[in-house]
């Protein structure tokens, strides 16, 4: 007989109970099926059509397990602008129009914005905390307004200064070392977004800050598809211990959970200490937390909404710029010409004589089209972040039953020729000359109704000043060999939460030496 390990020793019946966990996880559909209220569709109405769900398990087994857009994309030529799917107990619809989109969730917003609970998220991970986690209500509308009054369109602007000075700074990263590009795109979008929040400026290598954030987003980006763990549609398993054998999802979440309260707190605290020594610069939550101070009255949990909405921006406004300026790299190596394009324009405009400003965005029209086709072509959320019903509703001859996850299909949206003319799997931004073409800021790229993304106004200005400064100074294309010859360019769309291109290799190399002297220029100015 083997050495029993120590976990065993502690739990001699874990080989029983693991035996039962599987057991409990195979029967509960069943269980459900049977025990569950059956839902009373009204009558003369049905659900919305969508692919045949099978006995107990429902469509789990037709979800995409990659490049879901694709699937989606037949079901709605297959189904319709609304497709139902049911995943064991959980009712979900895919809305694949821009009339409906607009129809459910602008407006009949009040039934449309809710989110639903993910027990691995906010009950295992501790993600409760960040707005896009939040229930539709009121806790949730405090955090929003305090999150708006800093970021809404024109209060953006005040962030100006401090994406111009991170922009410059990634020039001279790419410059030394471009290989690291991944790297350099997640510091200074991070260093910009801990600079604003937290008035924090982050160390210039390894910085602990950003090191927690960037591991508590990868998390993130695991648990958030719906369905990832069995915990989110039987919410009961996270009861169970996390020593019982089986329940590795819960070792993982609590391991995770550190990383994710210290994102909220750590940053939080040091701003607040600093403050107390008067060394804080001004920042989101120094402004917040001083005018808290001014009220004579106030809700008691006010400073606990300020620390979570930093946190949430935190969390939410780093990766999401970084993953976007990844596929802006991959569209000028795959598409030379549009990239040869907009640098004649820069350099019509700027010559050589200094680098772009935010001031220059009105006389860039060719560069600004590109920050919209990279919205547009391949979005960063091709489902958006799934909302939810919080009543039952009808929608025609469908019946939308309270609690059902609802998903925007941004990707069929912003790939629709009727919107955006043809060939949209193309990189063409000539496309927004043309007279009524829409915004894909406005078509789902940052979401819908009343959850569109609050920082969709800081987003688009750090795009267009990385974009704009890249092109300007900057030759991208596919890998190259020692000699200089170019090299095949391979890469991968990752599925999931984030789509952007993965385990790409790529060359970033100045366009001339007065380029080269620009970038260098700046780290004097
Ligand atoms: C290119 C960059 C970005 C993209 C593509 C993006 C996209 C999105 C999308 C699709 C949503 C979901 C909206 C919905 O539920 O319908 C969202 C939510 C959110 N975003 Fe962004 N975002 C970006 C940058 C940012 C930045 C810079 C910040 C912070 C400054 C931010 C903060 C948030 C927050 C807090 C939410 C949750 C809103 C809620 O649930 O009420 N995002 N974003």
């Amino acid at each position: 007989m083997g050495i029993k390990s120590k976990e065993t020793y502690f739990h001699p019946s874990s080989e029983m109970l693991s035996i039962w966990i599987q057991v409990i996880l195979l029967v509960t559909p069943l269980v459900a099926l049977l025990v569950l209220p059956r839902r009373r569709i009204p009558r003369g109405l049905r659900l919305p059509p969508g692919p045949p769900p099978k006995l107990l398990v429902g469509n789990a087994l037709d979800m995409p397990k990659e490049r879901e857009w694709e699937q989606f994309g037949k079901w709605a030529t297959e189904y319709g602008d609304i497709v139902y799917v049911k995943i064991l107990t959980m009712d979900m619809i895919i809305v694949n129009s821009r009339k409906m989109v607009y129809e459910l969730f602008e407006k009949r917003s009040s039934i449309y914005s809710d989110r639903l609970h993910l027990p691995m998220i906010n009950d295992v991970m501790g993600w409760g905390y960040a707005m896009a986690f939040q229930r539709y209500g009121e806790r949730w509308r405090r955090h929003r307004r305090v999150m708006h009054e800093k970021f809404h369109g024109s209060a953006a602007d005040a962030f100006k200064p401090s994406q111009l000075q991170h922009s410059r700074d990634l020039l001279r990263r790419l410059l030394s070392t471009p290989e690291d590009y991944i790297e350099h795109l997640k510091h200074v979008t991070g260093a910009v977004i801990m600079e604003v929040t937290y008035g924090i400026h982050v160390k210039a290598e390894n910085d602990p800050y950003l090191i927690t954030a960037d591991r508590s987003l990868r998390a993130m980006g695991e648990a958030a598809v719906p369905g990832a763990f069995w915990v989110d549609i039987m919410p009961w398993m996270k009861y169970i211990p996390a020593w019982v054998p089986g329940a590795g999802f819960k070792r993982k979440g609590l391991e995770w959970a550190k990383c994710i309260s210290d994102v909220n707190e750590l940053p939080f605290q040091a701003t607040k200490a600093a403050m107390l020594q008067g060394t804080a610069d001004g920042c989101f939550v120094t402004s917040h937390l001083e005018h808290l101070r001014t009220l004579k009255e106030g809700p008691t949990d006010q400073e606990e909404v300020i620390k979570n909405t930093a946190g949430a921006v935190f969390a939410a406004g780093s990766d999401t710029t970084a993953n976007t300026m990844i596929t802006f790299i991959l569209a000028m190596a795959l598409f030379p010409e549009v990239q040869k394009k907009a640098q004649a324009e820069l350099d019509n405009l700027l010559g050589e004589v200094r680098l772009v400003e935010f001031e220059d965005e009105p006389n860039l029209p060719y560069t600004s089209a590109i920050c919209k086709e990279i919205l547009r072509w391949h979005p960063l959320l091709p489902q958006g972040v799934a909302h939810a019903t919080s009543e039952d509703d009808i929608v025609g001859e469908y019946f939308i039953p309270k609690g059902t996850v609802v998903i925007g299909n941004s990707w069929a949206l912003l790939h629709d020729e009727e919107d955006f003319g043809p060939d949209t799997d193309k990189f063409i931004p000539e496309r927004f000359f043309k007279p009524g073409v829409r915004d894909p800021a406005l078509t789902g790229a940052f979401g819908y109704g009343r959850r569109v993304c609050p920082g969709l106004h800081m987003a688009q200005k750090s795009l267009f000043i990385d974009i704009a400064s890249m092109l300007q100074v900057f030759n991208m294309s596919g890998p190259r060999d020692p000699t200089g010859k170019e090299l095949p360019l391979e890469y991968t769309f990752s599925s999931g939460f984030f789509s952007f291109p993965e385990n790409f290799r790529c060359s970033i190399r100045p366009r001339s030496q007065s380029a080269q002297e620009l970038i260098l220029q700046s780290a004097a100015a």
